[in-house]
């Protein structure tokens, strides 16, 4: 845990009164576009056969690196309205792609997993580096694929960045194998640019575990939905087995779902309170693991309607405990272990040991930070057991992690005087979090 033990001897900086809860929220909460759908997008839209737009992006530190690294390899990227004049929208008019160049990750897992294999597909050298988080963070499942498939690699620190990898114009493809236990970004990385491999890619997943499932399901409709070919294990293919045929795309007119782990903080507002919270434009049917948030906040006592309006998350006061594995879903584990701390009943959150390698050490860090408001949460060898105690405020610090500021929020909903460090951090995939919150709480 080394960014969680070392934030702890640096004084507390910018700090943030989550603002305590006097009553039931009642407020309809707008969530911005879906991080992971936009990173997506913008990587096929890059690299497809024509131009493309996105609607409703997400604007925030994680796709603004996605689009500036894709800038920075000869893309245009143009931000304004869309045509019709309603809206954010994004065209993207792909470019033959180039280096010399640079690209900054920041601690973007999407950004320095899904462009490396971009890269190897430019003409010239394109270095990539980014926060001092992310040269802790996995990358060996992509560097290793992507020489066995053929690219030129310089990783000084082996299998992790900075890095440079030497694009060739092109890359032949094959059929590799890998070990995604650590990261399901890999296998989404190695998908989303093999349209364009001289041979497509076949990926074979050789690691016990394979974390986020929705997540590579996202990547392969996403595929199929600009014209790529794809098979997958589900719909009685090879298990952990993935083939993209090589083929041109095509330029799509994409309206980005709402951030539904995004969405999350808000629902948990209503479970926490009592109250109820509405999410306009909540998918019917979407690949987003957040969906699974209408299962969960209603076993820990909640219920939810989806109709016209939204998705309505409706809470009664009394939250329960729950024994869940997250695996699938692990992005929404600091929030609901927030939950978790304030419920009538002790909770088990398996199948996350992955989230060690997430923005921070997670495990770690909420441990730390829950108990330190006087809570009892222990590590397990894949979760955490939390044993709900009374808590009292103090400083919750969040180690450059978007998802334990909210999860600090929820917390700071039901206990008075907690105040968040370096709130800010939220920038990650949601800039204007403390507003939000306000908003919603009406202070
Ligand atoms: O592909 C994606 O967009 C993501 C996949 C997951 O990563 P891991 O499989 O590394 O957990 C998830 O946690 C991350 O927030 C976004
Ligand atoms: C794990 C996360 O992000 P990243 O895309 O950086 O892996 C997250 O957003 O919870």
């Amino acid at each position: 845990m080394t960014a969680a033990a070392s934030a702890h001897t640096d004084p507390p900086t910018d700090l943030w009164p989550a603002p305590y809860a006097s009553g039931a929220v009642d407020a309809t909460v707008t969530v911005p576009g879906s991080k992971s759908v936009t990173n997506r997008a913008l990587v096929l839209a890059a690299i497809a056969a024509e131009p493309g737009w996105l609607r409703r992006p997400l604007r925030s530190r994680d796709t603004l690196l996605m689009a500036e690294g894709l800038r920075t390899l000869g893309v245009k990227i143009e931000e304004g309205v869309g045509p019709d004049g309603t809206g954010e929208a994004w065209r993207i008019i792909p470019s033959p792609l180039r280096g010399p160049a640079t690209v900054d990750v920041g601690n973007a897992g999407t950004v320095m997993r899904f462009l490396p294999p971009v890269a190897a597909l430019a003409d010239g050298p394109v270095r990539f580096d980014g926060d001092p988080r992310s040269h802790e963070r996995p990358l060996h499942g992509v560097i290793d694929a992507l020489r066995a498939l053929g690219a030129r690699i310089d990783d000084e620190r082996r299998g992790a960045l900075p890095m440079t990898v030497h694009g060739a114009g092109g890359l032949d493809g094959g059929t590799v194998e890998i070990d995604a236990s650590s990261s399901s970004q890999f296998v989404s990385a190695l998908l989303l640019s093999a349209p364009r491999f001289n041979q497509g890619v076949e990926v074979r997943h050789v690691g016990s575990r394979l974390p986020s499932l929705p997540h590579i399901r996202m990547t392969v409709d996403m595929l199929r939905a600009v014209g790529a070919r794809v098979d997958e294990p589900e719909h009685g293919g090879e298990p952990n087995v993935w083939r993209v045929a090589p083929s041109a795309l095509r330029g799509r007119d994409l309206v980005v779902e709402p951030d539904l782990s995004n969405a999350q903080p808000f629902l948990a507002a209503a479970l926490v309170t009592g109250g109820r919270v509405t999410i306009p434009d909540w998918p019917e049917r979407t690949t987003q693991p957040g969906d699974e948030l209408r299962r969960i906040f209603t076993e820990m006592g909640g219920s939810c309607e989806l109709t016209d309006a939204g998705l309505t998350f409706t809470g009664t006061g009394r939250i329960h405990g729950i024994d869940v594995d997250l695996g699938e879903v692990g992005e929404l584990t600091p929030g609901i272990a927030a939950v978790a701390a304030l419920a009538d009943s002790p909770s088990t959150l398996r199948g996350v040991a992955h989230l060690r390698l997430h923005e921070t050490d997670r495990l770690a860090a909420l441990t730390k930070e829950i108990n330190e408001l006087g809570g009892d949460v222990t590590e397990t060898e894949d979760g955490l057991h939390i044993r709900p105690r009374p808590l009292h405020g103090g400083v919750f610090h969040t180690y450059h992690d978007h998802r334990m500021a909210t999860a600090g929020a929820i917390i700071g909903l039901a206990v008075e005087g907690v105040e968040i460090e370096d709130v800010a951090t939220t920038a990650k995939t949601l800039p204007d979090f403390p507003t939000m919150w306000t908003e919603m709480l009406g202070v």
